[in-house]
């Protein structure tokens, strides 16, 4: 894989300053955000990119709130935000946005991708372990429902997944049900 790693700067945020690191891996710069201070066993949060949910707040999904508490979480304890360039489970906004186009007339998340053609989800979480080595990190602690996340790390380096479930709304309810029921999400 063909990575370009950038310096480490400082980051004045509302949780706290933080640092960033920014991972180029073709045209996806991803980005680490995370403590001057790690524990030894750090809490992670790998999150998928979701511009409508993490920008502009959107109720549809969990993503925004998701992204808050992962934050606040880890200004308080210590820990890392892995924020991958992922967007749409990885079948970019455009897609996404005709995704939500179908969900207007009713269909489902997963519906919606097999009617334009797509499979579920096409991320992949191969640079989380180069990350993770690059930090010198040997051992997370996850903040995650998905078991998709938990499977595509290498079990040695997950101490223990620590949930992340946000209270739903009328919006989002359908969304966290299919992500339930048909994805298997630790709900
Ligand atoms: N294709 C598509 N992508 C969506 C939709 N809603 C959210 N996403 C994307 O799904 C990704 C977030 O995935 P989720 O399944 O909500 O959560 P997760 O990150 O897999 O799991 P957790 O770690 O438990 O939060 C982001 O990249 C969003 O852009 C949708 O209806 N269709
Ligand atoms: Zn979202």
């Amino acid at each position: 894989m063909n990575l370009e790693i950038s310096k480490t700067a400082n980051l004045p945020t509302e949780y706290g300053n933080l640092k960033i690191k920014s991972f180029k891996e073709g045209i996806k710069e991803h980005l680490v955000v995370f403590t001057d201070t790690l524990p030894t066993i750090p809490t992670v949060r790998i999150h998928s990119e979701c511009l409508t949910g993490d920008v502009f707040k959107s109720k549809k999904c969990d993503c925004g709130e998701q992204l808050d508490y992962a934050l606040k979480q880890i200004s308080k304890d210590g820990g890392m935000v892995i924020y991958l360039r992922q967007e749409g489970r990885g079948i970019g906004l455009l897609n996404k946005v005709n995704a939500y186009h179908l969900q207007d007339f009713g269909h489902d998340t997963m519906k919606a991708n097999e009617l334009l053609g797509f499979k579920q989800d096409y991320r992949d979480y191969k640079i989380v372990d180069e990350i993770l080595q690059h930090f010198n990190i040997e051992k997370i602690n996850l903040m995650t429902n998905n078991p998709l996340k938990l499977n595509a790390l290498e079990k040695t380096k997950i101490e223990r997944r620590v949930p992340i479930v946000m209270n739903s709304c009328k919006y989002n309810y359908e969304y966290l049900e299919v992500k339930k029921e048909k994805m298997g999400h630790l709900l």
